[in-house]
């Protein structure tokens, strides 16, 4: 029985709360999906409520799983933060999606839609999954940026967050070089806040290991440290090859939640690899 028939299963008599929910980790990055082939898109304020742990059962995103808008796409998938804003992109998140999908379909290559685009995705592995993100683009205009800038040396610094470089990969990122520890909660909100950024920016902060591997972690939109960001991963590869850190195609990225493989193509897509968990279900 696929996992995601558990979402037409209706809660018990008793249960106050009426809507299933299935809840999967990429590297410790969180996320709680909502199947809205079945049912409607939650509100903000329901999103909000879902996200928060004291309220919820809490996560870093709430995914919902919707019609798909794109021909031969399996699914849409919508990206909740948890102050109910919508996102384009998620890495981690997709991988799950995707994990879910195969499970429920029984392929081991398909095509999600998102607001960032098609994402090809496929199964390596019985929890691990690769998509193709992108293409990643420095175009002041597209990140976006307010006004016209040389994205690739940002004249804006908080602290030791020194010259990074703006890119979207479908949602925004700031990608700074560092070679020291830094406090990331302290320096990265001044940048995520910055006038520069309409829709604020990821803010990944990177330290080169060697010439095809990164340490990486992310303050994510909407203000939050996260374990893992797999659109931070594929951004920082790409800035780091950009600025001449980083050589050839192939690279290992470590973040705190664990290690994501990306290998980006001649096009500017970026295809990232890694794991997924299942959590759990229950009602919301
Ligand atoms: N908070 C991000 C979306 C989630 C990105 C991250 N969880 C990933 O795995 O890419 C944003 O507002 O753009």
């Amino acid at each position: 029985m696929p996992v995601t028939d558990f979402f037409a299963v209706a809660p018990p008599a008793a249960q106050p709360l009426s809507r299933p929910f299935i809840k999967m980790q990429g590297l410790r990055n969180h996320f709680v999906f909502l199947d809205c082939r079945l049912h409607p898109v939650p509100s903000p304020a329901d999103i909000i409520r879902i996200c928060d742990v004291h309220a919820g059962v809490g996560a870093e995103q709430v995914i919902t799983i919707e019609p798909p808008r794109a021909a031969n796409a399996a699914a849409f998938m919508g990206i909740h933060n948890i102050d109910g804003t919508v996102a384009q992109a998620c890495g981690n998140a997709t991988r799950c999606l995707a994990w879910l999908l195969f499970d429920e379909t029984g392929q081991e290559e398909l095509l999600i839609d998102s607001l960032g685009g098609p994402l090809q995705c496929r199964k390596e592995g019985p929890w691990d999954v690769s998509v193709t993100l992108g293409p990643i683009t420095t175009d002041w205009a597209r990140v976006p940026l307010a006004r016209a800038v040389d994205t690739q040396h940002l004249p804006l610094a908080s602290g030791a967050l020194t010259d990074g470089v703006a890119l979207s990969i479908g949602n925004p990122h700031a990608v700074f070089f560092v070679d020291q520890e830094i406090d990331i909660p302290a320096l990265a909100p001044g940048i995520a806040r910055d006038p520069l950024f309409p829709e604020s920016v990821n803010v990944g902060v990177a330290r080169v290991v060697d010439a095809t591997t990164l340490q990486l972690a992310v303050w994510e939109r909407p203000g939050m440290l996260t374990q893992a960001c797999g659109t931070g991963a594929c951004v920082a590869a790409y800035a780091g090859r950009l600025r001449g850190l980083l050589r050839g195609s192939d690279f290992t990225v470590h973040l705190p939640g664990g290690t994501l493989r990306i290998r980006l193509l001649d096009d500017g897509r970026a295809v990232m690899s890694g794991p997924v968990a299942f959590c759990c279900t229950g009602y919301v």
